[in-house]
């Protein structure tokens, strides 16, 4: 049975519910053999990240070149890349391997706080990895930086994906998850047209990772050969069930359940409109 690829660039939570570990266990749940390339590893857990270590550029390109030269990927997925350095070589890879399928999460800052980018590295991921991404996924705070704007508004969520997709970016896609409201709205913006998928804000304090397993789902989709439109009502489908279905697992945020698309996914029940 042939089975699509994706490689994930980011870094490695050990609380498993984040990073690299959160994107593996989504492409595993959706069919897709998963590969990764660690920028960075954290000691995190559900109260927070206590600690971060960059890996060395070299052993991140190492990582990179080994899998691109013998195995190849039908779709990459990048999240937490630390600095100026890592986003630059992570660039010249996606150039290198023509790359095509590239989603981009621009991963700033934890739910707890702690910084996953440096301030340094904003312009780098502005100027050359936008560019060149299929689809990035910015949470509201995370556009609010890269657009140098405040965003409450709808007009202003569509205000900011048109300055995004300015970048060179082919799709942007603007999570809702920190708007306000019971009413929760994500927005798909490909240049022309608009597209919103909405949810009710599902009530519970366990949402860690939720936006790497919604990229991931991303990615994962466009590596089966789905368009960036049905990619987009998957991984909304696949992150709401992983909330809904959330796991009591740790002190503080807990991270969703990967499981939960797989096990209940086709009930009407779980549609949750
Ligand atoms: N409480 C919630 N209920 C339902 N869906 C949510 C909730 N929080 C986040 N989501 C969904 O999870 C995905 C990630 O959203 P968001 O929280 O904005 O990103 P991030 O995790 O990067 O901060 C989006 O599809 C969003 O709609
Ligand atoms: C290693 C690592 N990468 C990314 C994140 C941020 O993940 P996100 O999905 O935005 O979830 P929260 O941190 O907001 O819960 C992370 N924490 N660790």
């Amino acid at each position: 049975m042939k089975r699509n690829i994706a490689l994930t660039i980011a870094g490695s939570d050990s609380g498993g519910g984040a990073g690299i570990q959160a994107d593996l266990k989504t492409f595993q749940e959706l069919g897709v053999y998963g590969m990764s390339a660690i920028t960075a590893v954290t000691a995190q857990n559900t109260l927070g990240v206590e600690a971060v270590y960059p890996i060395p550029l070299d052993a991140i390109e190492k990582q990179i070149d080994a899998v691109a030269t013998d195995i190849g990927t039908d779709a990459v997925k990048t999240g937490m890349l630390f600095d100026s350095n890592i986003i630059e070589l992570v660039a010249a890879k996606i150039t290198k391997y023509k790359w095509d399928n590239v989603v981009v999460d621009p991963v700033m800052i934890a739910k707890g706080g702690a910084s996953l980018l440096q301030r340094e590295a904003i312009a780098a991921l502005k100027h050359q990895l936008i560019p060149l991404a299929t689809v990035i996924t910015p949470n509201i705070p995370e556009a609010e930086e890269l657009t140098g704007f405040s965003i409450h508004t709808m007009e202003e969520k569509k205000e900011a994906a048109r300055t995004l997709h300015s970048f060179g970016v082919k799709h942007v896609i603007m999570k809702g998850g920190h708007g306000e409201g019971n009413d929760l709205v994500d927005l798909l913006y490909d240049g022309n047209d608009f597209f919103t998928l909405e949810s009710k804000r599902l009530n519970t304090k366990n949402t860690h990772g939720t936006g790497c397993t919604f990229a991931a789902a991303m990615a994962a989709a466009l590596a089966k050969g789905m368009s960036v439109h049905k990619s987009f009502e998957i991984a909304k489908r696949f992150v709401y069930l992983a909330i809904k279905y959330d796991l009591n697992i740790g002190k503080g945020h807990g991270p969703t359940n990967h499981w939960a698309y797989a096990e209940h996914g086709t009930s009407k029940e779980s549609r949750g409109k």
